[in-house]
């Protein structure tokens, strides 16, 4: 029988993006399915999203959700089975998802994401007619509160599982707005909502589910550990037990290089000289001089988590190696202007775009050749696993999921043909400086390298197996709540 599946988040690839989460949020469902797991995704109902609707049906309406009027619409959009909180009050405002035009959050996150996850709860305990969820599967600390209303109320047998995408937001805010959350007193404590004397949203997910996913096997061991524990290292090794490491996929129809519209010219691996007209075209946006030197690309949050700051100090020694750079990506304004400033002092040779784009990216994919990615902590990451599938090798740090992914170029590796990137460690100047020149010199031996990207695209980055790992562990709660 299909098992009937509730998915919370507050993203959703292709209606809205901030990162990786709306990528992995967009691509279950269809992965799910073949794995008899039918899946409905709610949402908030922001102006993106809403704009994007055809047709839907309320299907629960509010007089007052946290005082507010709302409404839940379902929707049907590119294979997706949405349900989207219609919440103007909490919703309908300018800017991002989380913040405004300027970047700095909106005061009342609590509030609003309190409501999305009164509303999982709610589903889970029958508010809609005709659908009920089997089990809810909440992502990240935006709709973690849904395991915590759904533990003290009358869903609490309804397994629920919490995935970590990112530990480092975790949605903490202060104890003055316990009150308001509508939660029961005993959901005020060191095994409920209660973190360093505040609220936690994603600490109150955390001790409530049944089941927690990191987003790789390596991240899933890392966040054990004071260093990428966060603060959550005690809880998460006191739950162990029900910890998961599932690696995320990526979607092989929109990340095709045999099919991506994006691209100017299509390509597999039995015709990688195609990639070269990418390569031409991607020279051509950015304003680089078109030559043969090894071209790195780099798709990022401009953040500290990305090792973007590692990134700048190591500009100087790429150029000098003769190397070439675009860079497509926002985030701190003084890693921004950074890149600008490093962009003006190097023309031709390195290139960046501040801001975000979508076709960019496929473009810059399918004509690099490296992607660096020299991150502090990765959950499991995304661009590295699209790199691989465009032969764009990934050249990356040893951490969490990118450990997981990528297989260093030393010697036993490519003699073997299993090579499919540069992986380094430490995470410090001195390695990341190693891995360019080591790049740069696997680059000029073309054998070499050709044969490293078509190991590179045969690597499964598909959702297959993890879509049955899901399906496994979903199977196994419920039986254990049975
Ligand atoms: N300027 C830009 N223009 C166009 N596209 C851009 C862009 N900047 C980023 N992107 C895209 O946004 C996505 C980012 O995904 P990542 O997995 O790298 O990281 P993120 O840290 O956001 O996600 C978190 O969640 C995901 C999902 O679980 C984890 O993989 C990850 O480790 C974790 O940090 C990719 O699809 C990338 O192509």
């Amino acid at each position: 029988m299909t098992m009937q599946l509730l998915s919370v988040a507050s993203e959703i690839y292709p209606l809205v993006k901030t990162g990786g989460l709306a990528d992995v949020v967009g691509a279950l469902p269809a992965a799910l399915a073949s794995q008899g797991v039918a899946a409905r995704t709610l949402v908030p109902g922001y102006p993106s999203v809403l704009a994007r609707l055809g047709k839907t049906k309320a299907v629960r309406r509010y007089d007052s959700l946290f005082g507010e009027k709302a409404a839940l619409l379902a929707a049907k959009l590119d294979g997706l089975d949405l349900l989207v909180l219609d919440a103007p009050a909490f919703f309908a405002r300018d800017g991002g998802p989380y913040g405004g035009p300027d970047g700095t959050d909106w005061p009342d996150n609590w509030r609003r994401f309190a409501a999305l996850s009164r509303v999982g709860a709610d589903i889970a305990e029958g508010a809609i007619k005709d659908w009920r969820p089997d089990i809810v599967h909440v992502h990240d600390w935006q709709a973690a509160l849904t395991a915590a209303y759904m533990r003290f109320g009358p869903a609490h047998a309804v397994p629920k599982l919490v995935t970590i995408h990112n530990l480092a937001f975790q949605g903490r805010f202060a104890a003055d707005i316990f009150p308001a959350l509508g939660l029961p007193p005993e959901a005020w404590g060191v095994d409920g909502v209660e973190y360093y004397g505040g609220v936690g949203y994603l600490k109150a997910g955390l001790v409530s589910a049944d089941a927690i996913t990191t987003v790789s096997p390596s991240y899933a061991q890392e966040i054990r550990s004071p260093d990428h524990g966060m603060g959550l290292d005690g809880l998460i090794n006191g739950r162990i037990d029900r910890l998961h490491g599932i690696l995320n996929g990526v979607d092989t129809d929109i990340w095709n290089p045999a099919e991506d519209p994006l691209i100017p010219r299509r390509f597999s691996g039995r015709s990688l000289g195609a990639r070269a007209g990418n390569r031409r075209a991607l020279e051509e946006a950015f304003g680089l001089d078109q030559d043969d030197a090894p071209l790195f690309i780099i798709v990022s949050r401009l953040t500290w988590q990305k090792g973007m700051d590692l990134m700048i100090d190591a500009i100087d020694h790429l150029v000098g190696l003769g190397g070439k750079l675009a860079l497509l990506g926002s985030g701190d304004r003084a890693l921004e202007g950074a890149f600008l400033a490093a962009a003006d002092r190097h023309r031709g040779r390195i290139a960046a775009r501040i801001g975000y784009d979508e076709p960019l990216s496929h473009l810059m994919q399918g004509g690099g050749d490296a992607i660096l990615i020299p991150s502090r902590f990765e959950p499991c990451g995304l661009t590295q696993l699209y790199g691989l599938r465009y032969g764009c090798l990934p050249v990356v740090a040893r951490v969490g999921g990118l450990a997981d992914t990528v297989i260093d170029a030393n010697d036993a590796a490519v003699n073997a043909g299993a090579a499919t990137g540069i992986v380094f460690a430490p995470n410090d100047p001195l390695a990341l400086h190693g891995a360019i020149a080591r790049t740069a010199r696997l680059h000029r031996d073309r054998p070499i390298w050709q044969a490293m990207q078509r190991a590179a695209m045969r690597a499964d980055v598909s959702w297959t197996s993890s879509a049955a790992r899901y399906a496994a562990l979903y199977r196994d709660l419920l039986a254990e709540a049975a």
